[in-house]
């Protein structure tokens, strides 16, 4: 684990699966996988981040971000959970918008022409820091302040969930262009323009990484260390040293703990203090920096007895004590006029740098950004805020940019990161509502997210032909299959759209659940559609599906079942989409080839979307938009023997969605937080769970694994291999690949046929492969992780994954699923390439429990690798948040959401919020 930081509030992301969710650490932006990614290549391999990540040196991140110093000092955690809204300390507010904001060109007009007046060159070119006391930001007291804020937050108080009629402009401050800001010039608002910060709302969101301890704890100085201090302006002065060289030094005294004395005097308790004397010199070439005027004014900056804020290099300088810095940066506290409390608590923020403009800069503009902030800039109503405990959003500004403690800090975070998980709940159940037709149904649909214990209700009333699949299956369903079908069934019948997710560990038996689902439509004179992401997997539930319904005996309500895939050959898909579009085919299985523009449905009543995560939003939308029904299908009406209503005029489809990979709770949230829960707990009777073993890949590991591999061969087994690739690499010549090793194990085991699965495989080659080892024809097959997804081959019952440190481990876990199916004992061996990446490996050896595992990898690895890239490209982007941690803001935030909606269906009570979320994400129906 990380050593603790003296002078920077903690490092790391924390690696404590089991910690409090609420604990979060003061870093912003970053963590240690984000500063070896965003580092050199030399630092990532010095850390070998992939094999531990308890290895990691951490001087590699202090050199890099030198801010960073290293001590003994315990980590200071943001928040445990347990501050309330009150505790937190309100920021002063600022002066009034009006005040702060005036014609941009005149501005710099007057701006212009006092630099040109007062400096001989741009204000940009120089060092100094402009969020000094500056005459051109008049502040107002403290209680002028407070009264201001009082008035204003009293009004909204009034408009409240009601409504939020009264917009005005200053709702849009917002996204103001940043040259609104007083006093910026032509050149400083090019800069920020250049790095993307053109607007208030981006600079204000460009976050500190991390806040630095302004304690002043320093243990020992060294010549070149980079470090902060926080001290008192003893004097400031412009020489000139020759005809056309000057400069400027200005001396600050620190108070910092004197170790050494207190190692002389080891009984006396109170800690030793001594003073050290800072030199901070900037040098001038050229004879008009010469001359007085100037000299005087740069001097003048900086008052006698000013508490400052000091970073930079330091070098010792031959007097004791005293150290002089030449990059340095300097920051006057506004209100520091007490050095005892400045210094005490107050945490120092630490920008990263943006496009080329150093933070120095971006940390002044921001503050002027603050000043001119309104103070009622938020969208979200009051009474939401009290009711979560949360910030206005001007103060979760001023918290998280110039906190007065760290507690604010967290705060203010807290709010951030709320919005971020509102807007996207807001903006997914405004999309949903938006598709809606009927004032019932939007209100139906509300109703039950806000309720979610109604949405596990369950019905015995199946149709006729749900029952008698039901009867021919040659197993039993689970109860908890059981209670899945009919909390789905019951959502099925009720007026409004079933949007559901289905989620169950790997082989636990969530395709006939969804089988049974599309029969009850089909049994109710409707089609369904069944959409998988590889053809593979199309085939194989088409072929189960068949096998099902061969026992059907009446011809009558037998569903005609087609399969629809991009290898269809052309003919046969025009007649497939001939039949789909009369009604004679009820239920069609197919890839993402179901969604295209020619594919019309007659009466689709059901979409099953599998292995959901593999699809966007906008795909799993599309059904949404093209597929409506008017009525049942003639031809099946026949059928239709329980009487279920048919009035369903243009209904969009019911979706259900299936994930085999275990989300985390928060992350399902955060991806389908529009979406009702149905889980499968437990696997069907009988299964014995995977023995797993994690093995280093060294040639006495092999020996064993063939071993292994030999003696289950000779039991009547069958072997998966898995490989990470296909082809061997130059770039990663320590990895094994599938088609490479063909050779080499069937030469090892003469006795036994091998084959061959890849994604380069045509779909054809790939069913060959797989149907010779279903029947037995091969025993060994050595394929890459396109098996990941759905392939059922009960019988199989070895698997080894060669270099498997490669994998996630949600994925092994899925990989893993794929034996144990049957009734045979089964084995997964991980083999790892090296001794140290046993370890994330082990955790596998132990739990068998995909949701266990999923969170432990969302801890481990965050969200990025446990989605894999595809998946994790649907969530959006989190500037702020950890999903892995923030998990119970997002269901607050959920919360929130759903009770804006349920107050304004088209949030036109609250004009502030609309124009924010769309600002935020562009509103639009889903399928668009
Ligand atoms: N109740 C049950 N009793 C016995 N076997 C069952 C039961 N339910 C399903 N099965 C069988 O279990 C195997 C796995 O089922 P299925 O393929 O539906 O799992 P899954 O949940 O989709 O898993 P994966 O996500 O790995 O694809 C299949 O062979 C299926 O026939």
């Amino acid at each position: 684990m990380l050593q603790a930081t003296e002078n920077c509030y903690s490092l790391s992301r924390e690696y404590k699966p089991f910690q409090h969710k609420n604990e979060v650490f003061a870093l912003m932006d970053y963590n240690i996988p984000d500063l070896i990614e965003n580092g050199s290549g030399e630092m990532k391999s010095k850390m070998n981040l992939e094999d531990s990540v308890d290895d990691f040196d951490i001087s590699l991140i202090q050199k890099r971000f030198p801010s960073i110093t290293l001590g003994s000092a315990p980590q200071v955690d943001l928040y445990d959970g347990t501050t309330s809204n009150s505790e937190a300390t309100i920021i002063s507010a600022t002066e009034g918008f009006e005040q702060n904001f005036y014609d941009s060109s005149e501005a710099r007009q007057v701006q212009n022409t006092l630099s040109e007046a007062s400096w001989p060159f741009d204000r940009s070119s120089v060092t100094f820091s402009a969020s000094r006391k500056d005459d051109s930001f008049p502040l107002t007291s403290q209680s002028e302040e407070t009264l201001d804020e009082v008035t204003r937050e009293d009004s909204q108080n009034k408009v409240g969930l009601q409504s939020q009629s009264n917009l005005t402009l200053n709702e849009l401050s917002l996204d103001k262009s940043v040259d609104c800001l007083l006093g910026l010039t032509k050149r400083q608002y090019q800069l920020l323009d250049n790095c993307g910060l053109h607007t208030l709302r981006k600079l204000l969101h460009h976050f500190p990484r991390s806040y630095a301890n302004l304690q002043n704890a320093h243990a020992k100085i060294d010549d070149g260390q980079y470090l902060i201090f926080v001290g008192e302006v003893l004097s400031s002065r412009g020489v000139k040293a020759s005809c056309s060289f000057s400069f400027l030094e200005v001396i600050v005294g620190c108070q910092i703990a004197d170790r050494e004395s207190a190692c002389e005097n080891v009984t006396d308790e109170v800690e030793q203090k001594k003073t050290i004397y800072l030199h901070l010199k900037k040098f001038f070439r050229g004879t008009r920096f010469t001359y007085k005027p100037f000299l005087n004014s740069i001097a003048n900056k900086y008052q006698v007895r000013d508490i400052a804020c000091v970073s930079g290099k330091v070098r010792t300088m031959r007097a004791k004590d005293h150290y002089e810095m030449r990059e340095y940066h300097i920051d006057v506290l506004e209100d520091g006029k007490d050095l005892s409390l400045c210094a005490k608590e107050r945490p120092y923020p630490i920008y990263p740098s943006k496009g080329g403009s150093n933070p120095t800069f971006l940390r002044d503009i921001i503050a002027r950004a603050l000043h001119a902030l309104p103070v009622n800039v938020d969208p979200i109503p009051k009474d939401i805020r009290e009711e979560f405990g949360l910030l206005s959003l001007h103060d979760a500004y001023c918290g998280i940019h110039k906190p007065m403690d760290i507690s604010e800090a967290d705060l203010a975070r807290k709010r951030l990161i709320f919005d971020e998980f509102f807007y996207l709940q807001l903006g997914r159940l405004f999309q949903m509502l938006e598709g809606l037709g009927t004032q019932i149904e939007k209100d139906g649909l509300l109703e039950k997210y806000k309720r979610p214990e109604n949405n596990t209700a369950c019905t015995e009333e199946w149709c006729c032909l749900t029952k008698k699949i039901l009867e021919l299956l040659p197993y039993t369903l689970t109860s908890s299959q059981l209670q899945a079908v009919s909390e789905i069934i019951w959502d099925l019948k009720r007026p409004v759209p079933m949007n559901r997710l289905l989620q169950g560990d790997v082989g636990c038996g969530k395709t006939i659940v969804a089988f049974l689902a599309c029969m009850e439509v089909i049994g109710s004179g409707y089609q369904a559609a069944f959409m998988v992401p590889t053809e593979l997997l199309a085939i194989q539930h088409y072929e189960h599906l068949l096998t099902l319904l061969e026992n059907v005996d009446e011809v009558k309500c037998k569903p005609t079942v087609a399969l629809l895939t991009g290898s269809t050959p052309l003919k046969q898909s025009r007649i497939i989409r001939k039949g789909i579009q009369t009604g004679e085919i009820s239920m069609v299985i197919g890839t993402h080839s179901l969604i295209a523009e020619r594919v019309e449905f007659s009466a689709l009543r059901i979409a099953v979307v599998d292995e959901q995560h593999r699809f966007g939003v906008i795909q799993r939308g599309r059904f949404n938009s093209k597929l409506f029904c008017t009525s049942s299908i003639p031809s099946m009406e026949d059928a239709i023997t329980d009487g279920s209503s048919k009035s369903d005029d243009y209904m969009a489809p019911h979706v259900l969605a299936m994930s085999a990979t275990p989300i985390p709770r928060t992350l399902a949230l955060a991806l389908y937080g529009d979406m009702s829960l149905t889980q499968i707990t437990g696997l069907p009777p009988g299964r014995i769970p995977v023995q797993t073993y994690t093995i280093e890949g060294n040639d006495k590991g092999f020996d064993d694994v063939y071993k292994m591999m030999m003696d289950e061969l000779k039991d009547g087994g069958k072997v998966y291999l898995v490989y990470p690739i296909i082809e061997l690499s130059e770039q990663l010549p320590q990895l094994r690949a599938a088609s490479a090793d063909i050779e080499v194990i069937s030469d090892r085991f003469p006795e036994y046929n091998c084959g061959l699965l890849h994604g380069r495989m045509r779909g054809d080659e790939k069913e060959e492969t797989l149907r010779k080892f279903r029947t037995g024809e091969l025993h060994i097959l050595l394929a890459t992780q396109v098996i990941e997804i759905g392939v059922d081959v009960p019988d199989a019952s070895m698997m080894v994954v060669m270099n498997s440190e490669r994998f996630g481990m949600a994925q092994l876990h899925q990989l893993r699923g794929r034996v144990g199916r049957g009734t045979r004992q089964s084995k997964c061996i991980l083999i790892a390439s090296t001794a140290s990446s046993l370890n994330r490996l082990k955790i596998l050896e132990q739990s068998t429990d995909g949701f266990h595992l999923a969170n432990m990898d969302l801890l481990l690895r965050g969200p990025g690798d446990l989605l894999g890239k595809k998946q994790s490209g649907h969530l959006p982007e989190f500037p702020i948040t950890r999903l892995e941690v923030d998990g119970n803001i997002l269901q607050d935030a959920h919360v929130a959401a759903l009770k804006m909606l349920s107050a304004s269906h088209d949030l036109e009570k609250f004009p502030a919020l609309k124009l924010e979320l769309g600002m935020r994400q562009p509103l639009c129906l889903l399928g668009d």
